[in-house]
């Protein structure tokens, strides 16, 4: 018994040609594929790799048939798109979307919602910093946590459809409340990324023989550290307008923290320097425990 009759994908970009390919590596999880995109050169590549059973600009048509329709599209966008195709799509089909943030979108998409649709969104904590559609794979969801928060109104019956969905991706659920997502992913993700963004930036603005020198000498810390600010200004832009609250929140706990281990350094205040870093490796290490790493 496929989970979806028609399975739709709109915006098949890392993590919707993500999705696409795990449903072609697992035939029979959904019966048809349809994929929408704005972009011709994106659907192009979608008929290239053989993503998609109807591939097409139209995402009107794209959603008629749909027994579900997933938004893969940046958080700016997801609102929008839903209010072109929610008068399209059809009656007890679910929506749902991948955004990074929850709150500003929620309350963005609700005006356009139907009575006879179940919205549904879940975002996979898992991506990579590239993006399009040859950038996904079939296993990025594998044992990566994927966060639900179905609004009150949703039918259970619709929220265990999607949850078996993200199962079949390989994914764990987590049900939670919008804001408690968007509160965590600041923390987890979006400061991190500003972080990696800004030290990029700083390090370029450095005088021009010490920037020269930065670039050669960047190893494995500077590395790893800034892998992530490789990601998309586009996707980060979105995520970081439409999560400032939370994201502002612990950035300026982050910079109170930076702050005390600057003064423990500036006092040679050893204790407190072994113990920071101590309770950072900690953390560290129990991720990888918990296989997040
Ligand atoms: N990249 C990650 O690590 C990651 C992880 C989890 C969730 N997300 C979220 O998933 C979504 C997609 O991210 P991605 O990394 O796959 O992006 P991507 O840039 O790889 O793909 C996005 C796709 O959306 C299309 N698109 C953009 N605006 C559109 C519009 N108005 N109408 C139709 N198509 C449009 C683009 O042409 C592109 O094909 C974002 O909301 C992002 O926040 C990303
Ligand atoms: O691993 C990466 O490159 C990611 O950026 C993935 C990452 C993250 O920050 O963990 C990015 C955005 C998401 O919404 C979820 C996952």
């Amino acid at each position: 018994m496929p989970l979806f009759g028609t399975f739709c994908v709109i915006g098949p970009g890392l993590i919707g040609s993500s999705v696409l390919r795990r449903l072609r590596a697992h035939p029979g999880l959904v019966d048809r594929l349809v994929v929408a995109d704005r972009d011709p050169a994106v659907l192009e590549r979608i008929r290239d790799l053989d993503l998609g059973d109807i591939v097409t600009e139209d995402m009107q048509k794209a959603v008629e048939d749909a027994d579900c329709v997933m938004l893969c599209v940046p958080v700016g966008a997801i609102a929008p798109v839903a209010a072109a195709i929610l008068p399209h799509m059809k009656p007890g089909a679910i929506l749902t979307d991948v955004g990074s943030t929850r709150r500003s979108v929620v309350e963005a998409l609700t005006p356009h919602l139907r009575d006879d649709i179940a919205y549904v969104p879940a975002h996979p904590m898992a991506g990579t910093e590239h993006s399009g559609p040859d950038a996904g794979f079939a296993t990025l969801f594998e044992d990566r946590w994927c966060l639900l928060t179905p609004s009150g109104d949703a039918p259970q019956a619709s929220i265990d459809r999607i949850a078996n969905f993200w199962r079949a991706m390989g994914a764990r659920i987590r049900i939670m409340d919008p804001d408690h997502h968007d509160t965590i992913c600041a923390m987890v993700s979006h400061l991190p990324h500003l972080i990696a963004f800004t030290i990029c930036g700083t390090a370029d603005t450095l005088a021009e023989d010490m920037r020269a020198e930065v670039l050669d000498f960047a190893a494995s810390g500077f590395r790893d550290f800034t892998r992530i600010a490789a990601s998309d200004p586009t996707m980060w832009r979105d995520i970081f307008l439409n999560n400032s609250d939370a994201l502002l929140s612990v950035l300026d706990r982050f910079s109170q923290d930076a702050a005390a281990m600057a003064e423990a350094i500036r006092k040679g205040d050893e204790k407190t320097i072994v113990e920071t870093i101590s309770r950072g490796r900690r953390i560290r290490r129990s991720l990888i425990e918990n296989r997040q790493a």
